[in-house]
């Protein structure tokens, strides 16, 4: 029997960001693996029309969720949904529903935060430092809590190369921060934010290493545990593989790549490529939740969830596996061939902008207009550029992050428990992974039938003819104006002939 398991059993459990990526994945294996779990309390906010309860519903009735069903038939009922919005003063959480969160919650996952990179500071600061100062106040209002356990990001301290499972002060506190924003307007803080984040490439990384200190110091005396993820992936194993249903991380550039948009990154190819699956994440998270309550440590521990100390894998392997996944795999549909490539300094990268992806979108939004049609392409090529601008940072560096709580969590399971909420990486074949993973952006995020992989092979090789007839035609063009001005040409020339 699972120590961990039964001991999520008749408890009640509060998670924010249950509705993000990871939030569901930890739900899904929570009601999967300990079906009688008392309640879990699901911190919502209404959303594009849907009333809390139809948001909930609609992820109990993913795929996802389907393996929960047969062992939890009333999973329905088991989940409660708190309208809340941690933007809010007291997270607008109604007097009795505080009342029934602050008199039975057990365990707190707080997993809620802005992911964004660019986020406005003021907004990233309330999401990922306020929100997280206000829960823990909550917490210390909880008599039944046995463990508040934090989601962070390995990120939090990417300014530093060797990363240690410990807080980092950060040079102005979280309080005075928390406070500046209340009185500063948008334009100063505009002013201010490069001079604050430092030698942090962005606001989202900043205001989680200030959430950590946040935790740090006002947990009090609540048992605390801060994990730290790296770049979170698609699942591994569970519920099944290739599980994913968000753009961010590698997944939106997988799409590009596949749907030939992105031609060129600009990436170190050695550069470790750390990333972890999310079932690794909140099997990780659980067994944190289980020793965090039962062993309560004296100090907060810090767990790294990375993959690149005990299994590393690197982007240049990365990136090849996820090419030679889409010949066997395509996309549908596809804008060009999928051929992307890495380059290193900054001319060969403006000068592939230019040529791979700039030109290419004018040309095609040019057609689009020809055919009286919306023109499109350029912007989406613009966001693109966006995004790789964004994420340049974290895939030409490599960070060495430190695992000893980790390792001492994985050694302190039973063998059963080691097995159920399994986070040794070590275990990880990357080539499986990665190619689960371009299946399941397929299937999950694009929503593509496995039967149109003949069609789309048939499209593939439409693209590739017209490529050779468009080279083909582009020389002829050029050796055409070339014999016309130069007499080597054409003397070149009439000797081949
Ligand atoms: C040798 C052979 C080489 C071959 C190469 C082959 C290539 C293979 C691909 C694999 C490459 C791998 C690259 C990996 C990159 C890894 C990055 C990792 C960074 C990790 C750091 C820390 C980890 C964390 O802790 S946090 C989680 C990560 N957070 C994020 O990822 C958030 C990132 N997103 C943002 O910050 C913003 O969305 C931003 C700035 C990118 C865009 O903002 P903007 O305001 O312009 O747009 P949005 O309003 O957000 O969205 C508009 C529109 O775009 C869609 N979209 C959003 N994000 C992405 C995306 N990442 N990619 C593509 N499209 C995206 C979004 O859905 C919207 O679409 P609509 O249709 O308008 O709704
Ligand atoms: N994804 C990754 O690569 C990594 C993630 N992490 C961390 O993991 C945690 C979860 O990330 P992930 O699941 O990927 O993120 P998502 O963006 O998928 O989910 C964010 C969650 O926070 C909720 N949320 C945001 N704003 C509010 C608000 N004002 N009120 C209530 N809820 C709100 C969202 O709700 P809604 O659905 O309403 O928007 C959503 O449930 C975060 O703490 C993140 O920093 C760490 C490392 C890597």
């Amino acid at each position: 029997m699972s120590m961990i398991a039964a001991f999520y059993g008749g408890k009640s459990i509060l998670i924010t960001g249950a509705t993000g990526f990871l939030g569901k994945v930890l739900m899904e294996k929570l009601f999967r693996t300990s079906p009688d779990l008392k309640v879990i309390y699901v911190l919502v906010r209404p959303k594009q029309g849907q009333t809390l309860q139809q948001r909930v519903f609609q992820i109990l009735d993913s795929k996802l969720f389907e393996k929960v069903k047969e062992v939890c038939p009333n999973v329905h009922e088991k989940i409660r949904a708190i309208s809340a919005d941690l933007n809010q003063n007291d997270f607008a959480i109604s007097k009795e529903d505080m009342q029934e969160l602050l008199s039975h919650t057990n365990i707190v996952f707080h997993c809620a935060a802005t992911v964004r990179f660019d986020d406005h500071l003021r907004h990233a600061v309330q999401l990922n430092v306020t929100a997280t100062q206000q829960l823990l106040l909550m917490a210390s209002q909880m008599p039944k809590l046995e463990a508040f356990i934090h989601i962070s990001t390995a990120f939090s301290n990417c300014n530093l190369k060797h990363i240690d499972e410990v807080v980092y002060p950060c040079p102005v506190e979280p309080k005075k921060i928390i406070d500046s924003m209340e009185w500063l307007d948008d334009a100063i803080i505009d002013e201010i934010t490069p001079k604050l984040i430092g030698d942090r490439p962005n606001t989202y990384t900043y205001t989680k290493a200030l959430g950590e200190v946040v935790v740090q110091q006002e947990g009090g005396n609540l048992n605390i545990a801060i994990i730290r993820p790296s770049i979170v992936g698609a699942t591994w194993q569970e519920p099944f593989p290739g599980w994913v249903d968000n753009l961010n991380g590698p997944s939106g550039l997988i799409i590009a790549a596949g749907k030939g948009f992105l031609r060129s990154i600009r990436a170190t190819p050695m550069a470790v490529a750390d990333l972890i699956p999310a079932d690794t994440v909140v099997n990780l998270t659980l067994a944190v939740g289980w020793y965090t309550a039962v062993h309560r440590p004296k100090s907060t521990l810090v767990y790294h969830c990375t993959s690149g100390n005990l299994n590393p894998c690197n982007w240049g392997k990365m990136g090849l596996q996820v090419l030679a996944t889409f010949e066997k795999i395509p996309f549908e549909r596809a804008f060009r061939r999928p051929n992307a490539d890495f380059t290193t300094n900054n001319i060969t990268t403006h000068y592939w902008n230019a040529v791979s992806h700039r030109a290419p979108a004018i040309i095609y939004d040019f057609y689009l207009r020809l055919t009286g049609r919306k023109p499109r392409m350029t912007k989406l090529m613009n966001r693109l550029l966006r995004t790789l601008s964004m994420v340049e940072y974290f895939i030409n560096r490599s960070w060495e992050w430190s695992t000893y709580n980790t390792e001492m969590l994985m050694s302190a399971l039973s063998p059963e428990d080691q097995r159920v909420f399994n986070f040794d990486v070590r275990q990880l074949n990357w080539l499986e992974y990665i190619e689960n993973y371009v299946l399941g952006v397929k299937k999950y995020l694009l929503k593509e039938d496995m039967a149109g992989i003949p069609e789309a092979k048939q499209h593939l090789k439409r693209l590739r003819n017209i490529h050779y007839l468009f080279n083909t035609a582009l020389f002829l063009i050029a050796w055409r104006l070339l014999i016309a001005r130069s007499q080597v040409a054409r003397n070149v020339w009439f000797f081949i002939m």
